[in-house]
């Protein structure tokens, strides 16, 4: 019995781009997510960590290997799974009660449990003052957590984030990064998030998979030790601690090294 929430088993892919031409994505990966870990994808631009996420929640089929989820083959989308993406996907003719409940109507959540379970992640968001707002009324960051709360509502669990804090100011996603750590202690959920930002990375990281540039393969799996297995739920505490500086200048090195040649 393996702890895995999901393994990537040689996994990789090639599009076909038509008239007989193909490019090889990602190249035979394979690692492990423990279950209740968040996992950061990290590495340059370009090499296949939206396609290895994709992958993940079913979007698109690995053309060799498998994932597995909770013992079972990933065949496409599923509700064990969430995903956030960078776009705000709020549904914007609904109230942020109404977003966060829209999917357990969907997936047939009577009435009372869906209107508790919703006010529950509303309130783990801090939106609860907003929960009659409409996303037109709400700042960027404030729709990320409309999406984060809809998501977790469904009670997947693996949430899949792809870039979610990309579009965000500085300020904004230090208070987000904030919140997923708060989330992850609170909900227990097996996170998987890309970024290309290292201090995101080190920020939100059990465990970093570390990818190549084009083909996709993993070049490092790399656990940010000093932190001694403990969420650090405040940046200006995490920066500050012996062997940040160590790890940041380390990805900096292989981000380097992955990112010549790139455009
Ligand atoms: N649908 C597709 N058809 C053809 N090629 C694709 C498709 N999706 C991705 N690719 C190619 O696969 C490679 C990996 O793309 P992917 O978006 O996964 O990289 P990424 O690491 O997430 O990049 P970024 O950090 O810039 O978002 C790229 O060369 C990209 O052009």
């Amino acid at each position: 019995m393996t702890d895995a929430a999901l393994e990537i088993r040689a996994v990789s892919k090639r599009f076909d781009l038509g008239r007989g031409k193909s490019v090889l994505a990602v190249d035979g990966i394979g690692f492990d997510v423990a279950r209740n870990s968040i996992c950061v994808l990290l590495g340059p631009s370009g090499c296949g960590k939206s396609t290895v996420l994709r992958m993940m929640a079913g979007l698109e089929t690995p053309t060799a290997g498998e994932i597995v989820i909770g013992g079972r083959t990933v065949q496409g989308p599923g509700r064990d799974r969430g995903m956030v993406f960078q776009a705000y996907t709020s549904f914007d003719w609904l109230s942020v009660r109404r977003n966060v409940e829209f999917g357990m109507k969907i997936n047939g959540v009577a009435p009372d449990e869906r209107r508790e379970r919703a006010a529950r992640f509303i309130d783990l968001v801090g939106l609860t003052k907003f929960a009659d707002a409409y996303p037109s009324q709400l700042s960027g960051g404030m729709r990320q957590r409309v999406a984060i709360a809809r998501t977790l509502a469904n009670g997947p669990e693996v949430l899949l984030m792809d870039e979610p804090f990309g579009a965000l100011d500085a300020e904004t996603r230090w208070l987000m990064q904030e919140l997923m750590i708060d989330v992850a202690e609170k909900t227990s959920t097996t996170m998987v998030i890309v970024t290309h930002d290292l201090e995101e990375a080190i920020f939100l990281a059990d465990k970093i998979v570390f990818l190549s540039s084009h083909p996709g393969r993993v070049k490092q799996e790399i656990v940010p030790e000093f932190k001694q297995g403990q969420r650090i739920a405040d940046k200006e505490d995490l920066v500050s601690r012996d062997g940040y500086g160590t790890l940041e200048a380390h990805l900096m090195r292989l981000m380097r090294e992955e990112g010549r040649g790139q455009p």
